[in-house]
């Protein structure tokens, strides 16, 4: 059994990595903090747990509890993980960051687009980007993993099979995406509010969003070379779930973009590249930890439109964890991943 701590239970990536770890077969938490619950049975607080973590209550975080773990998952705000990460490592303990503490490779980067100090520059050399499809080699041997963002997971999904193909205009990539509301978390806010949400549509972050530079980093990797990117986050009037539509130009007809597509994905079980003319919907992903891709070239023309879809709160983050921890511990990277979608 590995041994599991999470901190920041309460908030929804928390609460979904319980959800699904209750099904791991290999998986036991014997931490959960929360500092506003602490000594709360998980299961007073989310009854659909019941059964599963009766005996389990929120602690407060501390690093010897959670140092006898051996993984811990951060499901906080950024700069938590900065604050603990360096003593749990010490200790022995695999973490795996579901905040964007360790996402950008450069410290300063990090400070400009976060809005404060970098916390622990010292551990970004062996932080690994925790993007299974890219990285699952660095992920079998990381001890510090940092789990991507949500849309950046459906962005760098959906484009990297024509960027590493070296076949797109990489100047200028358009990602147009929308994002439930679940992704804001569970923190009150006037945003997140029932009638500000509903009915209602808005584009957010347009003069530059903090996901920006992290789904740049990896696009340029995959590209070898520089990418212009336009990122327009929308907030939609759903729960869970992130559409990203993706233009773009692509001169070269004699490609097969579907075949191209399904070439790069064939081995990968959480990528699904619908048939030809497919129109992916969030509901199609909602709870499981899939993306599901389609390809299109509208009217034959050079502008080329991926459609990408995953669930924020599981491709988007607590599933695509407990992949990068199947994988970090020689596991069968499906295991206790592989339920289908809610849906309707
Ligand atoms: N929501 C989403 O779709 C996605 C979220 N993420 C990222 O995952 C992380 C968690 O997000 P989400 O679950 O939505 O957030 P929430 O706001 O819903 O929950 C945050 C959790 O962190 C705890 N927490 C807050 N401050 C601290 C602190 N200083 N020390 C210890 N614990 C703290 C809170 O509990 P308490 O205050 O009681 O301690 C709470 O349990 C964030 O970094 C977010 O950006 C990533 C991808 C998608
Ligand atoms: C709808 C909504 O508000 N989404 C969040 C992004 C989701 C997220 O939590 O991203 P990080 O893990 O990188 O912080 C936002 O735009 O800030």
């Amino acid at each position: 059994m590995i041994k599991i701590g999470i901190v920041g239970g309460t908030g929804y990536t928390g609460v979904e990595l319980l959800r699904l770890l209750a099904q791991h077969p290999q998986a036991h938490v014997e931490v959960i903090t929360s500092r506003s619950e602490t000594g709360v049975r998980v299961v007073d607080m989310y009854p659909n747990l019941r059964g599963h973590y009766d005996k389990l209550c929120f602690s407060v975080p501390d690093n010897e509890s959670l140092g006898r773990c051996d993984v811990v998952f951060f499901a906080t705000p950024h700069g938590v993980a900065h604050a603990m990460a360096a003593e749990l490592l010490a200790a022995g303990t695999r973490i795996i960051d579901l905040s964007a503490d360790f996402r950008l490779r450069d410290a300063a980067e990090w400070s400009q687009w976060y809005g404060q100090p970098h916390g622990a520059p010292e551990l970004l050399d062996q932080a690994v980007y925790g993007l299974p499809e890219v990285n699952r080699d660095a992920v079998r041997s990381a001890r510090l993993i940092a789990v991507p963002g949500c849309y950046p997971t459906a962005v760098q999904l959906g484009l990297l099979p024509l960027l590493e193909a070296g076949l797109a205009d990489n100047e200028r990539i358009i990602a147009d995406c929308k994002s439930g509301v679940s992704g804001a978390g569970r923190g009150a806010s006037v945003g997140s509010l029932f009638c500000e949400s509903t009915e209602s549509m808005k584009a957010y972050g347009v003069a530059g969003h903090r996901h920006l530079p992290e789904i740049r980093q990896g696009l340029q990797a995959a590209a070898g070379g520089p990418v212009g990117l336009t990122f327009v986050p929308h907030l939609t009037p759903m729960i869970r779930g992130i559409h990203a539509t993706l233009h773009v130009s692509v001169k070269d007809h004699s490609i097969d973009l579907q075949a191209l597509f399904e070439k790069r994905y064939e081995s990968e079980p959480f990528v699904d590249v619908m048939p030809a003319g497919s129109h992916p919907e969030t509901r199609s992903v909602r709870g499981a930890n899939i993306c599901r891709l389609a390809v299109h070239r509208p009217q034959s023309g050079d502008q080329v439109v991926i459609l990408s879809v995953i669930d924020n709160l599981v491709k988007g983050a607590s599933g695509q964890a407990v992949q990068n921890m199947n994988i970090a511990f020689g596991l069968d990277e499906k295991t206790g991943l592989s339920h289908p979608a809610l849906m309707p």
